[in-house]
């Protein structure tokens, strides 16, 4: 979310805190994802970008002073701002996650998945010098790359997976019906080129529709493929999504990511950056401790 004087989230969060700690936060929002690129933004410290506004129509230079006075007003002790030697270049995103404040530096809004997740900002207790939760708070941004194949879609399963994953806990950033073109199943399935199977598989997935989406939660990558099950279906334990839909591996009803570098290549290959929604889960507080 973006920061606004009059946030609920951001009221939510320091009265949690002052619930649970006695006092109120302070904020450190320290310099952090330096290397951010929007797509098709060559260069992203441009002067054009540094002007841009964000989609609320308000400046960096405005909210940033808005959060200096909402916090002001809610008595927190202080606000350090260490933005390194440059001067503050882009908007501020911050979410409120696991009864924590995070705030990211960010140049392109909606933010790109490619923020460097070590190096978002860490809210900290000054007076105790305690970091909560810092890395839990991180990893729940992992992100994972789901598709309900056609068959997925002919059998009328996407409901069902969505289910699953929502109530898994895991939170959904994107989500659309698409007919996958020849070029893009090539670039996703680069890695299968050459095999006996590739042109089957290729004609089976531009088949007709599929869902494509993008999931939001801690370890979705390794999480989602086991709730997928093995890529062959007779391998698939039952409670699995393979395991209950499926037979052969030839039609196996979903896709997840195989790993985190996968995740990130498969939603830039599916989804623009302005296609993954920036919203902020109020169950997430029951969902992480
Ligand atoms: N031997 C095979 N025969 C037919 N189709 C296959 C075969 N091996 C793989 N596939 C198809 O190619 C897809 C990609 O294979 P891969 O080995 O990457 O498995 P996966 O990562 O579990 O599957 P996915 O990428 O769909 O999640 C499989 O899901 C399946 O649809």
């Amino acid at each position: 979310m973006l920061i606004y004087a009059d946030s609920e989230e951001v009221s939510n969060f320091i009265n949690i805190f002052v619930e649970e700690h006695g006092e109120a936060p302070s904020f450190n929002i320290f310099e952090s994802c330096e290397k951010v690129e929007k797509k098709g933004v060559e260069n992203s410290n441009s002067e054009e970008q540094m002007k841009t506004e964000n989609n609320s129509g308000r400046s960096t230079a405005s909210q940033l002073q808005e959060l200096t006075q909402f916090c002001q007003s809610q008595t927190i002790t202080q606000i350090n701002k260490r933005w390194g030697p440059k001067p503050l270049d882009g908007p501020i995103s911050i979410d409120f996650i696991n009864q924590m404040l995070e705030a990211r530096k960010v140049k392109s809004y909606p933010y790109s998945h490619d923020l460097d997740p070590s190096k978002f900002m860490k809210v900290f207790n000054p007076h105790t010098s305690n970091l909560y939760k810092t890395s839990t708070m991180t990893d729940a941004h992992e992100r994972s790359f789901i598709m309900v194949k056609p068959d997925g879609v002919q059998r009328g399963i996407v409901g069902e997976i969505i289910k699953r994953f929502e109530q898994r806990g895991f939170k959904l950033v994107a989500l659309k019906m698409v007919t996958p073109t020849r070029v893009l199943l090539e670039q996703h399935y680069d890695e299968h080129q050459g095999k006996k199977f590739f042109e089957p598989l290729l004609q089976y997935i531009g088949s007709g529709p599929v869902v494509a989406m993008v999931w939001e939660g801690l370890n979705v990558v390794s999480v989602g493929r086991k709730m997928l099950g093995a890529t062959d279906p007779a391998k698939s334990e039952p409670g699995t999504i393979r395991g209950d839909f499926a037979i052969v591996t030839g039609r196996n009803i979903a896709h997840g990511s195989d790993s985190d570098k996968s995740a990130k290549r498969e939603i830039d290959l599916w989804f623009r950056a302005d296609e993954l929604a920036v919203w902020t889960n109020s169950a997430e507080r029951w969902i992480y401790e």
